[in-house]
């Protein structure tokens, strides 16, 4: 197999002073967060591999200990993915997780935690801008879900292509129990694969589906043992290149048209209630007792 590391990925990765994301608006710079905490350093938090043969890239997802989605970190898997984009050889990708038994936990909760109005708001766009890019790339994605997928690890997941999980996991939309709510786009996300019913029922009380469950709601495509999920996500992408890019990418278009026009007409007003509500002392209040229920269970 023919390995090669994208170099200008990982240089690009290393040096987050000025974020820039092609798409829907000028660069900015990033207020350096003091609070998001991680046991990886940026340069480690995102490994790119890509494999000439099969062309096909692996965004492996570092950032210990659960993958918390940082402002530094999204902007880093967003770079990576318009830098595969441009790549003109490269076809699909496999996001995994370097994080033992853990996907990614969702939104790093230290970047709601008493923000500053403007790293909230350049947080907020990044995310979208990031889940953007993943919902409507040309590439094929496929989530390789070794652990737990929740909330936005399920925006990740569930913006890829096709999904395999290892069992015994949990996956979904838990927001609620943070005390928020999840953005409406996310849901129509996971809408589209769950149907109404089912996503409006977990939506509500902050369900989380066991890996199973999820295989039979369609949440997920495939569960297979956690050691055979890379292996298995590599197999199913191989299934999948053999569809036209183009005729792929085209039907993937059309069923998510929706979802994006509707995204592209609320993003701003779902960008305002975002910063408005986040600061609010009752939510501060109940994301710091989420916090603290977290470190408490140990
Ligand atoms: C009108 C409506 C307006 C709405 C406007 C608001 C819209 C907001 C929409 C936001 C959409 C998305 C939200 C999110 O993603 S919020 C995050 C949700 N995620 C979770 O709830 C997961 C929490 N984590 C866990 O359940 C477990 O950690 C997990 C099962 C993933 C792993 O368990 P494990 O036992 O292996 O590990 P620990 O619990 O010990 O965790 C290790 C350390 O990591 C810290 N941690 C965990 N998750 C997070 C996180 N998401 N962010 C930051 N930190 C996290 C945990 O506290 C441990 O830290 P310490 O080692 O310091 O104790």
């Amino acid at each position: 197999m023919t390995m090669r590391s994208f170099g200008l990925i990982r240089q690009c990765c290393n040096a987050l002073v000025r974020v820039p994301l092609a798409r829907e608006k000028s660069p900015v710079s990033l207020p350096i967060s003091h609070l998001s905490r991680s046991l990886t350093t940026a340069a480690e938090a995102l490994k790119i591999t890509y494999d000439e043969k099969s062309e096909v890239a692996t965004m492996h997802l570092c950032r210990k200990p659960v993958n918390g989605l940082s402002l530094e970190f999204i902007t880093q898997i967003s770079i990576a993915l318009e830098k595969l984009e441009n790549e003109r050889s490269c076809r699909g990708v496999i996001i995994s997780s370097g994080c033992d038994n853990v996907f990614c936990a969702g939104l790093d909760i230290n970047e709601m935690l008493r923000p500053t109005p403007e790293r909230l708001e350049i947080f907020w766009k990044t995310l979208q801008d990031m889940w953007l890019q993943l919902f409507t790339t040309r590439l094929m994605t496929v989530a390789a879900i070794t652990g737990h997928c929740i909330a936005g690890g399920c925006l990740i997941s569930s913006a890829c292509d096709h999904r395999v999980m290892a069992p015994n996991f949990k996956i979904g939309l838990n927001e609620v129990k943070l005390g928020i709510v999840a953005p409406f786009w996310l849901v129509d996300s996971v809408k589209n694969l769950i149907g109404y019913r089912q996503t409006e029922w977990s939506l509500m009380k902050g369900h989380l589906f066991s890996s199973e469950d999820a295989l039979r709601l369609g949440l997920v495509d495939k569960v297979v043992p956690q050691d055979q999920v890379v292996l298995q996500a590599e197999a199913d992408m191989a299934e999948w290149l053999q569809v036209p890019d183009s005729a792929r990418h085209l039907s993937k278009t059309l069923m998510r048209r929706d979802t994006v026009v509707r995204f592209r007409s609320g993003r701003e007003a779902d960008l305002k209630t975002f910063v408005n509500y986040i600061p609010k002392e009752s939510i501060q209040k109940t994301l710091h007792s989420y916090v603290e229920s977290l470190k408490s269970k140990k």
